[in-house]
């Protein structure tokens, strides 16, 4: 990919001869929409009060609500799923996720038997101290405030989704709140949010799982203490109306998985747009040459290669897609010009100052001090996700203000003079990086050419989600370049403020589609290829 060089009709109607005010006497029978009487006065001004009133905002103001309420959701999942759970919160998200199993396990019953089973349980005079706690811990179970909102989470979206969600503390607060209380504290009411969540699911149990959230250890920690209530309780197998109880009344569809990822990598899959399983990132490519060597070769190869034995070069392989943190810069090939002071590190910039601290010499900057000073957003929570026409795409899973660098732009960095290393233009980005200043002396340019290398970076194998962005000639971010600790790199920042769940587009410049004899079908308004 080239560097980015960066870059209704309203309706009328006029009231003349030709359109004239309908005459509503003109026609017999009653018409639709055709006013029989002038309101009155009294009904004018009821009209204006509610214009003003309540009653004419909330639409609005919860659909903001329940926006938000999704974003706290998915940074939340998120939060609990890479860093260590309070105590308290880790009692809380087991204390609900029990409650819930002790509902759905009566409501497993028709009515009158459920009725019966409670009664049972709560005459039921258990001599053991651990068996009484645990009749008590059930008792309690069956008190709680909306109770429906439990045994239904359970069944739709079902019990996985509740073990995620529970991890979330503002999930668990709306799921127990009642609708009075979201009212006075203007929140989203449970039945607001619901939908929603069931919406967003798929996405939410993919974020989960490939950040390795352990959703599970939470739902198993009561299993003993089921095992004990049965026994206490329903004496025998005298409870067993053909339900399994094997696990408390959870069944194979309540723990129905839909994403089993194979590693927890979270920019290795990608969310399918229907309810299918996740699927790791592949990439088709050309054996070629410069593969073809024991650094490659000789290496593991992600995904393998095809057939297993040494491919012919010009064969197609499959790879998957490997995510890294860094550049690779490699050194199976010339890198011409590099001056000693790179240290073998082509991107090494001698002509400009560190972005970061401003100073041309010893800068000991990091990538991670530039995002601190300059609004970088790293570990901005995106996903990967199928577009369909356009493959794999990225999407915000949080809003995005203007200017936020979100991360670098990385991969195998090789000499541009090279082919491309999988014979695909697909990813690859390529910049020139001053390695010698000019030599001016007394006004007067010497004439001696700058020394400058031009490199690659190329994100086909080895990269990370930056490379999943797609190109829009009206794009919402951009490649920009900046000099950090002596080194060139080339950064994804965006353009304007940027919403949960929009996509990341970038533009790659005008001659990319050109080159991959492509063409944009970003369907933006002023696209390149309409014109
Ligand atoms: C850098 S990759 C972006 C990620 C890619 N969609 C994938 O599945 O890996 C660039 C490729 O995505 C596709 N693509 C991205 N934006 C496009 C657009 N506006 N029109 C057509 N194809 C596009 C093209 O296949 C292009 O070669």
């Amino acid at each position: 990919m080239a560097p980015a060089t960066r870059g209704q009709a309203k309706k009328t109607t006029s009231r003349n001869e030709n359109n004239p005010i309908p005459d509503p006497t003109a026609s017999t029978g009653p018409r639709r929409g055709a006013r029989r009487q002038k309101p009155t006065e009294r009904y004018i001004n009821y009209q204006k009060t509610l214009k003003g009133s309540s009653k004419s905002k909330p639409e609005l103001n919860i659909a903001a609500a329940v926006d938000k309420f999704i974003i706290q959701l998915y940074a939340e999942i998120v939060a609990a799923a890479v860093s260590p759970i309070s105590e308290k919160d880790r009692t809380e998200i087991q204390d609900l996720i029990r409650q819930a199993r002790t509902l759905r396990f009566f409501d497993l019953y028709p009515s009158d038997i459920a009725d019966d089973l409670k009664r049972t349980l709560r005459n039921s005079k258990p001599s053991r101290k651990q068996d009484k706690k645990v009749v008590q811990r059930a008792i309690d179970d069956l008190q709680v405030s909306h109770p429906e909102r439990l045994i239904n989470f359970i069944k739709t979206p079902n019990l996985v989704m509740l073990s995620i969600c529970c991890h979330s503390q503002s999930f668990r607060a709306a799921i127990q709140r009642d609708n009075a209380d979201s009212k006075a504290e203007s929140l989203p009411r449970w039945g607001d949010v619901l939908p929603k969540i069931k919406k967003f699911s798929s996405s939410l149990e993919l974020v989960a799982v490939t950040r390795n959230l352990n959703w599970e250890a939470a739902l198993r920690v009561f299993d003993t203490e089921y095992d004990r209530l049965i026994k206490c309780c329903f004496k025998g197998d005298q409870h067993v109306h053909n339900i399994n109880h094997d696990s408390f009344g959870i069944g194979e569809r309540d723990l129905h998985q839909l994403h089993h990822p194979t590693d927890h990598v979270p920019h290795h899959w990608v969310l399918p747009k229907r309810k299918e399983s996740a699927k790791r990132c592949r990439f088709e490519y050309q054996y070629s040459s410069d593969l073809d060597n024991e650094d490659f070769y000789g290496q593991r190869v992600p995904g393998g290669l095809n057939g297993g034995g040494r491919p012919t070069i010009g064969e197609h392989q499959k790879a998957w897609q490997v995510d890294m943190a860094e550049s690779r810069v490699l050194d199976t090939y010339d890198w011409p010009n590099l001056s000693d002071q790179a240290n073998g590190d082509p991107r090494f910039d001698v002509k400009l100052k560190c972005y970061s601290c401003g100073k041309r010499k010893d800068c000991p900057c990091k990538l991670s001090d530039y995002y601190d000073k300059h609004n970088g957003r790293p570990d901005a929570l995106v996903e990967l996700f199928d577009t369909g026409k356009l493959g794999t795409g990225v999407r915000a899973l949080q809003p995005l203000e203007k200017d936020a660098i979100l991360g670098e732009y990385i991969g195998e960095i090789y000499p541009y003079q090279n082919p491309s290393r999988y014979r695909t233009e697909m990813y690859v980005f390529g910049m020139g990086i001053p390695q010698k200043r000019r030599q001016k002396r007394r006004g007067v340019d010497n004439g001696q050419a700058e020394d400058s290398i031009d490199i690659i970076v190329d994100p086909a194998i080895y990269g990370n989600w930056t490379r999943y962005i797609n190109h829009s000639c009206q794009p919402n971010a951009s490649y920009t370049f900046a000099t950090v600790g002596r080194r060139r790199v080339i950064l994804i920042q965006t353009l304007r403020d940027i919403n949960f769940g929009e996509e990341l587009t970038s533009d790659y410049g005008e001659g990319y589609f050109t080159n991959m004899n492509l063409e944009c079908t970003c369907g933006a308004e002023k696209c390149r290829s309409k014109q």
